[in-house]
């Protein structure tokens, strides 16, 4: 096991689902895989293994931050091989075509976390989507009848900031803000590995409208679907 994963080897398929809540794991275990068993309880961020039309799938949850999810791929590539990781997560819309349950895929993952910054310094690294997991998870959406929207999401550290300026983000065509892809796509490039965040927008921060944590919880089942047919093609 690693210091977070209570999996023994060989138990973590290669291809991951990452939802940064522990319960939209254990409903997507549930919901989606067969023969689902449970191979982590450290700190309840559960994490499973099971099938997806025949194609062996797990699925871990991250947690929330830049910080959280960083120690989850990290042991996930380095202690258990992972190949494949796909965030399935939840963001806050800044558009107005961008809509609540919309299913939006990450191209790139701008961000306000100094962590790239201590990594590269003067540099300001992008991170980036792996092409073919996005043309798969497109093409996913487009066989369910979806047309997903693709762009450039931000990676705050903050939930709560009363400082960022969103308007700008909007008009710099951000479609929405979420807390992990950026890391994500850093540490998977780090380790030559392929990532894609896809995100159901839970809730719309220009108008205020939202989904209950229960849904945050639990459904968004379109993007899980568009995530376990790109899984399954890896
Ligand atoms: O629903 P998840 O995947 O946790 O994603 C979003 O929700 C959390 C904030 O409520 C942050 O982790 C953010 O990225
Ligand atoms: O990080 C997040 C996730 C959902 N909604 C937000 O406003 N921010």
């Amino acid at each position: 096991m690693s210091v977070h994963i209570g999996a023994k080897e060989n138990e973590i398929a290669e291809t991951v689902l990452l939802p940064g809540d522990p319960l939209r794991a254990k409903y997507i275990a549930e919901t989606f895989l067969e023969n689902a068993t449970l191979y982590n309880e450290v700190r309840n961020m559960f994490g499973y293994t099971g099938t997806y039309k025949g194609k062996r799938i797990s699925v871990q949850g991250t947690g929330m931050g830049v910080p959280s999810i960083s120690i989850y791929v990290n042991e996930l590539i380095n202690s258990y091989n992972v190949q494949n990781l796909i965030r399935v997560g939840t963001a806050g819309a800044i558009q107005k075509d961008v809509k609540v349950r919309d299913v939006i895929l990450a191209m790139s993952a701008s961000t306000d976390s100094q962590i790239n910054r201590l990594t590269f310094g003067g540099i300001d690294y992008a991170p980036t989507a792996d092409f073919d997991l996005l043309r798969k998870a497109y093409e996913a959406g487009l066989t369910k009848g979806l047309q997903l929207k693709a762009g450039n999401v931000f990676t705050a550290d903050h939930f709560y900031n009363e400082n960022s300026d969103l308007e700008k983000l909007a008009r710099y065509q951000i479609l929405a803000i979420e807390m992990e892809s950026a890391a994500l796509y850093t540490l998977a490039a780090k380790f030559g590995r392929k990532a894609l965040s896809i995100l159901t927008i839970s809730d719309h921060i220009l108008t205020g409208e939202e989904t209950t944590s229960e849904e945050r919880q639990t459904t968004f089942n379109e993007m899980i679907e568009v995530a376990l047919e790109a899984a399954i093609q890896e």
